[in-house]
């Protein structure tokens, strides 16, 4: 079993905003083993999202490599970024991002249809840890905020991701939900060595984490 989850090698990202460059991340070298967890702070438009959408190959570096379970991205195909986003990743989005049309339990059931995997007593335990039982066959646009962003880490979670992404994922609960919420990415690092890398701009949220990145400048900071 591999134990790098994600590598980057000299990874730069820039943008080109009104005919100028930009470069939001600059030469980064970073590793992610299994089971890490990670808090990533910054200022507004340092890059974190930068880097998260990277990791989940919704965008490309500009140079440099990223390896994901010791494999070489550069020369993945759409399908296997897709097979990868299934059956590996899962991601908070800062807008949820959930399938309006459907209820709760539909949307944590998504990821499962797209890896053939039924629900599980897995699923029952995490949509129970997230208190949300009681709203399964609610429709999500008819839910609030908090609760729409726990419906969104219950589905990033349903089909065990090796890696989660998560940006800003209790922006939106209040501090006694927001510290369930923590507790359970901490158990799902160490019980299921899930790896963890949440931006995040709540200190407090960040000393739930093992470590500690802060992107300035499109350098990271230990
Ligand atoms: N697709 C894009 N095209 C052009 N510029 C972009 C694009 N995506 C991001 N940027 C720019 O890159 C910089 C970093 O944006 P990013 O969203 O990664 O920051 P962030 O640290 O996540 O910010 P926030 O905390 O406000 O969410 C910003 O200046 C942003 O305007």
């Amino acid at each position: 079993m591999t134990e790098q989850i994600v590598q980057l090698k000299g990874v730069s990202k820039e943008f080109i905003d009104g005919g100028q460059h930009h470069r939001v991340l600059d030469n980064l070298d970073l590793t992610l083993s299994r089971g890490e967890t990670i808090a990533l702070t910054g200022a507004s438009g340092s890059g974190k999202s930068t880097l998260l959408n990277l990791i989940a190959g919704f965008e490309y570096p500009n140079s440099g490599e990223l390896i994901l379970l010791d494999d070489n991205t550069a020369a993945w195909k759409d399908h296997r970024w897709s097979q990868f986003r299934h059956q590996q990743l899962g991601v908070v989005f800062q807008q949820f991002n959930l399938l309006t049309p459907l209820n709760v339990r539909d949307n944590i059931a998504f990821p499962l249809r797209m890896n053939r995997k039924p629900w599980s007593p897995w699923c029952d335990n995490l949509v129970d840890c997230l208190g949300l039982t009681s709203l399964l066959n609610r429709h999500v646009d008819a839910l609030s905020g908090g609760q729409q962003q726990r419906v969104a880490i219950a589905r990033a979670l349903a089909h065990q991701p090796a890696l989660l992404l998560a940006d800003e994922p209790t922006g939106n609960l209040d501090q006694s939900a927001s510290q369930e919420v923590m507790s359970l990415l901490k158990t799902l690092a160490s019980e299921q060595q899930t790896t963890v890398l949440m931006v995040t701009h709540s200190l407090e949220c960040a000393s739930f984490m093992e470590r500690r990145w802060h992107l300035e400048l499109g350098r990271i900071h230990e």
